[in-house]
């Protein structure tokens, strides 16, 4: 019998800021918010900055079939950890982390399958809101605030659910004062954090920050999902393409140019990059882009015919990552007969569809999805925060709107104006 002591912190609820929705479709407003100490297996952090990502705009709209008021919004955030609540371990006060709301809790059917990112331990409650005990750490005016994807980082201190329980018949706790004392069996579990990822305290927290969700999602969509492949002659095109690693990317947003340069990264031959907004031709070019089209510019030709035409019979991957169902399709029937992967990134709004001819799929074009790009959080994200240390995925391009707290709506305005990639809010 090994004996592990662990000491709880005694910490207090914090009053801070915070931008709160109180319904959908309405701007944000800046409140005093009171945030409870975190419970056991929990953690709360000191948010320094956030990303805002298009998915925190679609659950404001009121689109979002999960979406609850009022909600303390966003999911891409860096911090401090402030305090942690009894039993959690692999994080401690002063640990720069990030939030993640794709969990990893390497306990679940999901985590153990080898074959999935996604994270069964938390999903449930975090999709409606709460913490794992159905209940929520945020409070304004006497009222309970929900959630948000597990996250919450428009605040200035949010919790996250961070530690898998420790099996009660393991746990032998001997009250001593302010100590606990935890009697563990030698061969017990490690107690493992499940939505949390201590990160380098050297990486630049505010690019760091969109790790936290757009740009791991095109990256790992990109180098995870899809696989692409380095082109080789084996594939050779009459169009002079090198196959297979004919790359097109519908939509250059963050997660669109983040494609762009994990598809770089493993050397695809071709990346297309497509999108209605001519301004995203400079940024797609600097971030691995070797075309870019305008749908716009094809009006008498469907957008598919167009690529198929420019590939000798279509892209070996496409990724959709702008949520619109039609491109979605487009973007499948872009696929070259036989082989052809095409990667749903984008969100769609609650009640949309997807359709094609199922003769696409019997011809051996395939459809996936990606989620959070396929990454398992705690497990690879530090790895790619150094990635962006040694220059290998850039970030701080992507960055084209910074504002303070107060402003954050003038976020969700600049990401309808044409040139907003990413805003970082910063709390300093
Ligand atoms: N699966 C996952 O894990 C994740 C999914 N997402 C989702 O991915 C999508 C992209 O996110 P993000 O990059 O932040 O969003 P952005 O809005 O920044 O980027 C989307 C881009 O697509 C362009 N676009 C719109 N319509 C078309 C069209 N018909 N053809 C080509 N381009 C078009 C937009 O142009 P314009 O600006 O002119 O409208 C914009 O440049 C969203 O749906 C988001 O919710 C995001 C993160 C994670
Ligand atoms: N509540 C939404 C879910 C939308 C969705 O697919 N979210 C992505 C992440 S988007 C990040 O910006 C995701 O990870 N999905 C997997 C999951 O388990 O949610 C809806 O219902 O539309
Ligand atoms: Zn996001
Ligand atoms: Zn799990």
């Amino acid at each position: 019998m090994r004996c592990i002591t662990l000491t709880p912190v005694i910490s207090q609820t914090i009053k801070c800021r915070a931008a709160v929705a109180w319904e959908a479709a309405k701007p944000l407003t800046i409140e005093d918010i009171e945030v409870a100490p975190p419970q056991a297996h929990e953690v709360r952090i000191k948010i320094l900055y956030t990303g805002v990502c298009h998915t925190d705009y679609y659950t404001l709209s009121g689109k979002d079939s999960e979406g609850v008021f009022p909600v303390i919004f966003g999911h891409e955030g860096g911090g401090v950890v402030e305090s942690v609540g009894e039993h959690v371990t692999n994080v401690a006060p002063g640990d720069h982390v990030i939030p993640l709301y794709t969990a990893e809790c390497r306990e679940c059917k999901f985590c153990k399958s080898g074959k999935t990112n996604l994270c069964g331990k938390v999903r449930a409650t975090q999709g409606r809101g709460l913490m794992p005990d159905e209940t929520s750490r945020f409070t304004c005016k006497g009222q309970q605030l929900f959630h948000y994807m597990g996250c919450s980082t428009f605040s200035e201190y949010t919790g996250t659910y961070s530690s898998f329980p420790v099996p009660k018949d393991l746990v032998r706790p001997v009250l001593n004062d302010c100590i606990i004392s935890f009697s563990l069996p030698v061969k017990s579990p490690v107690v493992a954090d499940v939505s949390v990822v201590k990160i380098n305290p050297k990486a630049k927290l505010d690019s760091a920050a969109l790790l936290g969700c757009g740009i791991t999602t095109g990256f790992g969509a990109a180098t995870r999902t899809a696989k692409v492949e380095e082109g080789s002659t084996v594939g050779r095109r009459e169009c002079g393409c090198v196959g297979f690693g004919l790359v097109a990317i519908f939509g250059m947003g963050g997660v669109g140019l983040s494609v762009a340069q994990g598809a770089r990264l493993n050397k695809a031959s071709r990346i297309i990059a497509i999108d209605t907004n001519p301004k995203k031709e400079k940024l797609s070019r600097e971030m691995g882009a070797t075309d870019f089209v305008n749908p716009l510019d094809h009006s008498n030709t469907p957008i598919q015919q167009v690529l198929i035409d420019m590939t000798d019979g279509g892209l070996d991957y496409t990724f959709d990552c702008t949520g619109n169902v039609q491109v979605m399709r487009a973007a499948l029937e872009a696929c070259h007969k036989g082989w052809g992967q095409s990667i749903i990134i984008g969100v769609a709004a609650a009640g949309q569809e997807i359709s094609t001819r199922p003769f696409q799929l019997v011809t051996g074009r395939v459809w996936k999805g990606s989620a959070f790009g396929g990454v398992k959080g705690r497990t690879e994200l530090p790895g790619l925060v150094e990635d962006y240390m040694e220059g290998k995925i850039k970030i701080d391009e992507l960055i084209t709107h910074r504002f303070n707290l107060d402003d954050i709506n003038l976020a969700f305005d600049a990401m309808h104006g044409g040139d907003c990639i990413r805003s970082v809010i910063s709390f300093q």
